[in-house]
């Protein structure tokens, strides 16, 4: 199987032309090639498809280091644009790509970055799913005997998004980990931790659901970027600095859908058995 290694701001991922190739991966299969000793090494693996609706261009889809199958990831976006133009899949300017989270317009502009519209962001506990009767700016889960507020949204993706005053002495691998699979979550969740530096800038690190803690996620910089805003910390334009690298978010309020530009890379071509 060919494929190539590509990240977003250290956020890495096994890229495979499904169109080229008969591809049928188990989650077995999957946690091998994500597997850093024994396989390739990736956060998710992107398979690039035929598309299933008329108008779009593509199909992609996610599958988390975990093995299991998901349907947003905004640094995965990017790089499925990079990787479906260097393959010279496709020329344009302007993609648009079927997923399991609705469709993505992808552009790429002239400093060579890539803006998704990322789709409007879901407040509604049942469409993140969380298990809270109604919906309110922040929520609060037990955790260890201590009490952690949050924010919950879905970028078509559960994330919560927790506020804290230092990111790097924020509790990402035991209380990511912990909430990740909290109760509360029945689909399980991203965990976001924000430090808001100004109304423009944040500080990120994010534990991703089924993967751990990442260098970068896409989603998680608008899922932050959307609660910083419905909170009233930040304006409508912010930069989110994550451990590799930097994205800029837009976001217009309740109702519109959220825009993230970043780069994307490719590191390598490769060819493994499976
Ligand atoms: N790294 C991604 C998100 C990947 C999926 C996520 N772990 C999930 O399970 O929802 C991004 O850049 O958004």
């Amino acid at each position: 199987m060919n494929f190539t290694k590509m990240h977003g701001l250290g956020n890495d991922f096994v890229v495979i032309d499904a169109i080229n190739q008969a591809i049928n991966l188990t989650a077995a299969q999957i946690r091998f090639i994500a597997d850093r000793h024994f396989g390739v090494g990736c956060d998710q693996l992107l398979l690039v498809e035929r598309p299933v609706s008329g108008n779009a261009d593509f199909k992609y889809r996610i599958f988390n280091a975990d093995g299991g199958e998901v349907a947003q990831c905004g640094n995965g976006a990017r790089c499925f644009a990079r990787f479906v133009r260097d393959k010279k899949l496709s020329d344009k300017d302007e993609i648009t790509v079927d997923t399991d989270a609705g469709q993505l317009v992808l552009r790429f502009d002239d400093a060579g970055l890539i803006t998704v519209n990322m789709g409007v962001p879901r407040h509604a506990p049942e469409q993140i799913p969380l298990l809270m009767p109604k919906e309110a700016r922040l929520y609060r889960a037990e955790i260890d005997g201590g009490i952690f507020e949050f924010a919950a949204v879905s970028m078509g993706n559960p994330h919560a998004v927790i506020r804290v005053e230092d990111v790097r002495q924020a509790p990402v691998e035991t209380v990511g980990a912990q909430l990740e699979r909290h109760k509360l979550f029945p689909q399980r969740v991203n965990v976001g931790f924000m430090e808001v530096l100004s109304r423009r800038e944040i500080h990120l690190r994010v534990y991703e659901r089924g993967a751990a803690e990442t260098l970068a996620c896409g989603s998680g910089a608008c899922a932050a970027v959307v609660a910083g805003i419905e909170q009233n910390l930040l304006d409508d334009k912010v930069g989110v600095n994550l451990p590799g690298g930097h994205l800029m978010i837009e976001w217009a309020g309740r109702g519109n859908p959220v825009f993230m530009s970043g780069p994307a890379e490719s590191v390598y071509e490769g060819q493994i058995r499976i």
